[in-house]
């Protein structure tokens, strides 16, 4: 563990009746942005309510700057700012009600950025949150949450009812955000767009098992896709995880350009794989 560390999660294991999670193992280091991604049900939820103590583990520790979640001390919670995926309590509050609720729980609220969030995004602030559209609740949502201005920014699918442009401003405010350096992003997501703008790394759960956690740029060289100029040899290609007519994709190019080249068969084009199609094969053949 890095004492600079936001967030240092150690073998973590939970069971939720017959659904098992872990065990995790991550960290999370100041000015990083973290997707979260898998299947339905896969565990992302549930991982994210570990980390704010909202659900008490099995076995494992999780520590928030240094200090353990569950431990007596809560101090680490001035450090987390969360937005859930559904919020309760709320229906009969006007944006201004809970923001004059909320605001002055957090030190470091940036009334600014509040203000300018609920410009961007339209928001009524003077209708109550349940008269809301499911997408306008997330944008005043959202406006309540970013400008605590605590270091680790927890999101658990901020976007799904949003409309295409205000993804966009949501993606710029974020990124704004994180100028100082110092703070960092966890954003569960099945948005492609979220995942490929925003994180630096990919931390993939299948089912409750954790696949990995990656960089993305390094990811993204992971895999290639051939366009062969002959037929594809009928002997195993290293590398090739899928072939199909001329086309070939492997997961270790290298490994592949080498042996076509010593066999002398030629390709026309070489292109990267698309985001959506990476998470698809680590989520369908749950391995690297
Ligand atoms: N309150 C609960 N009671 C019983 N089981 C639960 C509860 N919450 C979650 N689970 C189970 O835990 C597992 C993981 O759910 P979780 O919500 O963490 O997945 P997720 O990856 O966030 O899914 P999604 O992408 O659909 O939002 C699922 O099998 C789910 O049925």
């Amino acid at each position: 563990m890095n004492s600079n560390s936001l967030l240092y999660i150690e073998n973590l294991e939970k069971d939720v009746d017959d659904f098992h999670l872990g065990p995790v193992n991550l960290t999370i280091e100041p000015g990083t942005i973290t997707a979260v991604v898998g299947n339905n049900g896969s565990g992302k939820s549930t991982l994210l309510k570990l980390i704010l103590n909202l659900l008490q583990p099995q076995m494992g520790n999780i520590r928030v700057n240094n200090m353990l979640v569950h431990g007596d001390n809560e101090n680490w919670k001035q450090f987390v700012a969360y937005q859930p995926q559904t919020t309760i309590g709320w229906d009969s509050f006007t944006g201004t009600m809970l923001k004059d609720l909320i605001a002055p729980l957090y030190p470091n609220w940036d009334e600014l950025l509040f203000q300018k969030m609920i410009e961007l995004f339209h928001v009524p602030v003077d209708k109550r949150f349940g008269k809301l559209s499911q997408g306008v609740q997330q944008k005043l949502n959202l406006a309540l949450t970013i400008p605590r201005n605590a270091p680790l920014l927890i999101l658990d699918e901020p976007t799904n009812f949003m409309d295409i442009p205000s993804k966009k401003i949501l993606i710029d405010i974020l990124v704004d955000w994180m100028e100082p350096g110092n703070r960092s992003i966890i954003i569960a997501s099945h948005q492609i767009d979220d995942i490929r703008k925003l994180s630096d790394y990919l931390f993939v759960l299948h089912n409750g098992e954790v696949i990995g956690n990656f960089e993305k740029e390094e990811l993204m060289e992971h895999y290639a896709r051939y366009w062969l100029a002959g037929a594809v040899p009928e002997t195993p290609i290293p590398g090739a995880i899928s072939r199909e007519g001329n086309v070939l994709i492997s997961d270790n190019p290298s490994e592949t350009e080498h042996f076509l080249e010593i066999n002398n068969v030629k390709w026309n084009n070489r292109s990267s794989l698309e985001m959506e199609d990476i998470i698809t094969l680590l989520l369908t053949k749950k391995e690297l």
